[in-house]
């Protein structure tokens, strides 16, 4: 098959490729005229977040830098011009260049980084402390510098000085002046105050006594010290003093944190000149231990309104807990089961957290299925008292609390649930609680149980609170756990730091930082998530599909680019390939009624909204286990939490618009692959979209973010061998106008509203957002006499059906649309 490599590895960033293909895009639409208001609210929030990047650098540097500028552009020669405000030429390069591994943007403040450099692995990791990692293809990988990228270096131990000369280490050209000023300027305060609990008392703290003296006179601040805390109490600043995190051989900050093979050192065969890179980093380790701290005391009830205060006076405060030295609550028996070891990747998201001795507040980023769980569970273990895990649906309450008990050794009876059906409290003095987002922030009146375990959760104080899927809550909810529940330490985790609202800043204050992301290439190089090959299968409207296309509203649109029965052919031959070597296939679709329609007119599985609880446990069950059934289509409700690494090949034929989040979470299903090991084995994941629509806008737009972790996403323009598929669907003129006919009269709007995931169902019911209503459409009385060509769907019988055991069960969705052909039928006979 003709393949032409459509997002090349070229390190451009997608973001810019989703806008030059916006300007691009075929087919007549406007694009920006489609879909619902919130659909590019996720695009919009990562502009409004990228605008802000360069804002907050441009007011630290576009004054000092315009004269440099424009010195440096104007007449340098014949080509600058080409170049505008991105001719750098005028920077100098250092002598031995060749050897080190950056390059930097000064207007901007990027960080390009060669990963073929020898210096690569060290770099990245570097750079991954003190930069936000925009895009990792094969060869470039891009960074920025943002005020919170460096507000986290400084978190985990760095300070202004130690990124200054390692980056001049790195770096091809000496640092900008700008560039050095923009990161002393932005964490000259960051770290600089510390909110500290202590034996259940809070205290501001900072290695600097002047610093504190100016807290202490400020207006807001100096009234909240607690009486009788006249003094500045002086002690050593921790270190890690032997703490070890469990399932590790040790337990090193960040800055020992480079490469655990070479210590951090260059490698035998590489140059001097590397080693001497690595020289100030390591120089500086030592003086950090010795540093004294000085704290003053503030009262439990002004904790906010200090970290307001601070925040307004340009001093965000750190948020630490002094785990090892807290006497007042309870510790925890847990352990890691000597069987568990964790991950070289876990191993380094935890040392950032753990880095300095003390647990840090802050968001670990993860690909799906590279073990965020463990991650938590890890970090419970390691700060060993009261934890609160808070999920997004029961079902994963459920498999927190089983994977606590398979990776540790705690006793089933210090961890306990708490959701709608089940309100359980641990019975000793400490334990977990799992519970839901929901559960403890919902405003309607509680039942009595559910009120006692909202006292019992708010009276008491966690040593951790573990927040999943950060990305898919909103804002506001963050707000009402952490002010309701108090814990010495939040550990946010995430696969997709992409969120739908513009509060992903929010996050940096009620969370904390960023503490680490994967690179998910490396993970998969080094056989945790699964290889895949990405693709994007364009499938050519036929002339009828499309001249219908040309004609109707955006919702109808939809459906036909959807049941574009080259679609359907494509969608069959390749399940039909994989299918034959031996591959378990998942089909995503967003809209229902093609959901209902592939799967029927194939003889496959599927499973939405609709479907009862016990006849989705059965047909994944035959997924997973039975080899006569290796396809199944799925709706959106399978988008996350599903856990079936049998699946090695995902076909998405509908979609949510240009949501990149969608896009990287179905990736997700398949990156557990069982057989990823195997050699040469990959994980397929096929897009198919109807060309010249506007299909294959949204499409470049959701693959912005897989793009960006270095997913190269091939275009297949035509699929060898598919004439020759013996059965093909819509083969002859007859079937496929006989489709068109059935798309037509579909009135509706099949797009599914879940409020569950696939394994449970919150109030038993699907919803389906339908808009019927009478609606005046173009054709001819002969074409609606073809309604009763739609007489296929009640022949065929669904694998749904053969997959039941019990008779006289029948899916809502089969009956409904059962009743609508009927009603059809009778009003076509009616004279
Ligand atoms: N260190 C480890 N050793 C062995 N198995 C591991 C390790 N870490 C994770 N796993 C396994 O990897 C699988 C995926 O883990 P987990 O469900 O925590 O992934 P995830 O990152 O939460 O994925 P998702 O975002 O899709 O929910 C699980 O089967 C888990 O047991």
């Amino acid at each position: 098959m003709p393949i032409k490599r459509k997002a090349s590895s070229s390190g451009r960033s997608s973001s810019k490729a989703a806008k030059d293909s916006e300007a691009s895009t075929p087919g007549p639409s406007t694009p920006q005229s489609v879909g619902s208001s919130d659909e590019f609210s996720e695009e919009e929030a990562s502009e409004t977040e990228a605008e802000n990047i360069d804002n907050a650098i441009n007011k630290f540097t576009l004054t000092k830098y315009k004269t440099k500028k424009d010195t440096g552009v104007k007449g340098r020669d014949s080509a600058s011009h080409h170049f505008r405000e991105n001719d750098f030429s005028y920077l100098s390069l250092k002598p031995d260049h060749d050897n080190r591994p950056l390059w930097i943007d000064p207007h901007k403040g990027r960080i390009i980084l060669e990963s073929f450099s020898p210096l690569a692995a060290h770099a990245q990791d570097f750079l991954t402390t003190i930069a936000e990692p925009l895009s990792r293809p094969s060869f470039l990988h891009e960074y920025a510098l943002t005020p919170h990228s460096l507000y986290a270096a400084v978190s985990v131990g760095l300070d202004p000085k130690d990124i200054i000369n390692v980056l001049d280490r790195l770096s091809k050209m000496p640092i900008p002046d700008n560039i050095r000023a923009y990161i002393t300027n932005c964490t000259q305060s960051y770290g600089k105050v510390k909110l500290v609990l202590k034996n259940t008392k809070h205290y501001v703290e900072s290695s600097d006594p002047e610093m504190l003296q100016k807290l202490l006179k400020d207006e807001v601040i100096g009234p909240l010290r607690v009486e009788g805390t006249e003094a500045i109490t002086t002690t050593l600043a921790p270190n890690m003093g032997g703490l070890v995190i469990p399932g590790t051989k040790n337990a090193e900050g960040v800055k020992q944190a480079t490469d655990q093979r070479s210590g951090g050192r260059p490698q035998d065969g590489e140059n001097t000149n590397q080693e001497d890179i690595f020289a100030t980093l390591n120089e500086e380790d030592d003086d950090d231990d010795s540093d004294a701290v000085h704290a003053f005391e503030i009262s439990d009830t002004g904790v906010e309104a200090v970290q307001k205060r601070c925040l307004e006076l340009g001093l965000p405060v750190l948020e630490e807990y002094d785990f090892r030295n807290d006497e007042a609550n309870a510790n925890l028996e847990i352990d890691l089961k000597p069987s568990a070891q964790i991950r070289s990747y876990q191993e380094k998201s935890l040392s950032k957290m753990f880095g300095n001795g003390r647990a840090k507040s802050g968001i670990i980023v993860l690909p799906c299925g590279a073990g965020k769980t463990l991650v938590g569970i890890t970090a419970a273990c390691t700060i060993k008292k009261g934890v609160i895990v808070l999920c997004t649906s029961s079902m994963s309450v459920v498999q927190w609390r089983q994977e606590f008990l398979k990776w540790s050794n705690i006793d089933p009876n210090d961890i306990a649930v708490f959701t709608s059906d089940h309100k359980e409290k641990f019975t000793r003095n400490t334990g977990i609680i799992v519970s839901t987002y929901s559960m403890v922030t919902q405003t309607r009146a509680r039942s009595y149980d559910a009120g006692k375990m909202m006292d019992f959760l708010q009276n008491r104080e966690w040593g951790l609170m573990i927040l999943d899927e950060v990305h898919v809550v909103p804002a506001n909810i963050f707000r009402k756990v952490t002010s309701s529940i108090k814990t010495h330490s939040k550990l946010g985790l995430t696969a997709t730091l992409l969120r739908e609202d513009d509060k992903i800043s929010d996050l940096n204050f009620l969370i904390g930082p960023k503490l680490y992301e994967a690179n998910w290439m490396e993970l998969a190089d080094q056989g945790h998530i699964a290889k895949v090959q990405c693709a994007e299968v364009w499938c050519p409207m036929t002339t009828e599909f499309y001249s219908e296309y040309l004609r109707e509203t955006s919702r109808k649109r939809a459906l036909l680019y959807i049941m574009n029965p080259r679609k359907f052919q494509a969608c069959q031959f390749l399940i039909d390939y994989h299918e034959k070597r031996g591959d378990k296939i998942i089909v995503f679709s967003d809209n229902v009624f093609a959901l209902h329609a592939y799967a029927q007119k194939l003889n496959k599985a599927f499973i939405f909204g609709g479907t009862a609880q016990h006849e989705r446990l059965r047909i994944l069950e035959n997924f997973q286990h039975n080899e006569n059934i290796n396809t199944l289509f799925l709706s959106k409700i399978g988008d996350t939490s599903l856990d079936l690494p049998e699946a090695t090949c995902l076909i998405q034929i509908s979609s949510h618009y240009g949501s990149r989040r969608q896009e990287a979470q179905r990736l997700g299903r398949i990156l557990r692959a069982k057989r990823r090991n195997d050699e040469g084995f990959n994980a397929f994941f096929y897009s198919l979209v109807s060309k010249d629509t506007q299909e294959m806008y949204y499409s470049s737009k959701r693959q912005a973010f897989l793009v960006d972790q270095g997913y190269a996403f091939k275009v297949i323009t035509h699929l060898q061998g598919i004439e020759n598929l013996p059965g093909l669907a819509f083969s002859t003129a007859a079937e496929r106008r006989e489709l068109l006919q059935n798309v037509m009269i579909q009135n509706e709007d099949w797009d599914e509203k879940i409020t569950d995931d696939l394994f449970h169902r919150n109030d038993g019911k699907a919803i389906i957002k339908k808009k019927p209503g009478a609606r005046r459409t173009a054709g001819t009385l002969s074409e609606l006499a073809g309604g009763q060509d739609m007489a296929y769907v009640e022949q065929n019988k669904s694998k749904n059906k053969e997959l039941k055991k019990k008779k006289g069960e029948s899916n809502p969705f089969f009956k409904k649309l059962q009743r609508d052909q009927a009603r059809r039928k009778a009003a076509l006979a009616a004279p």
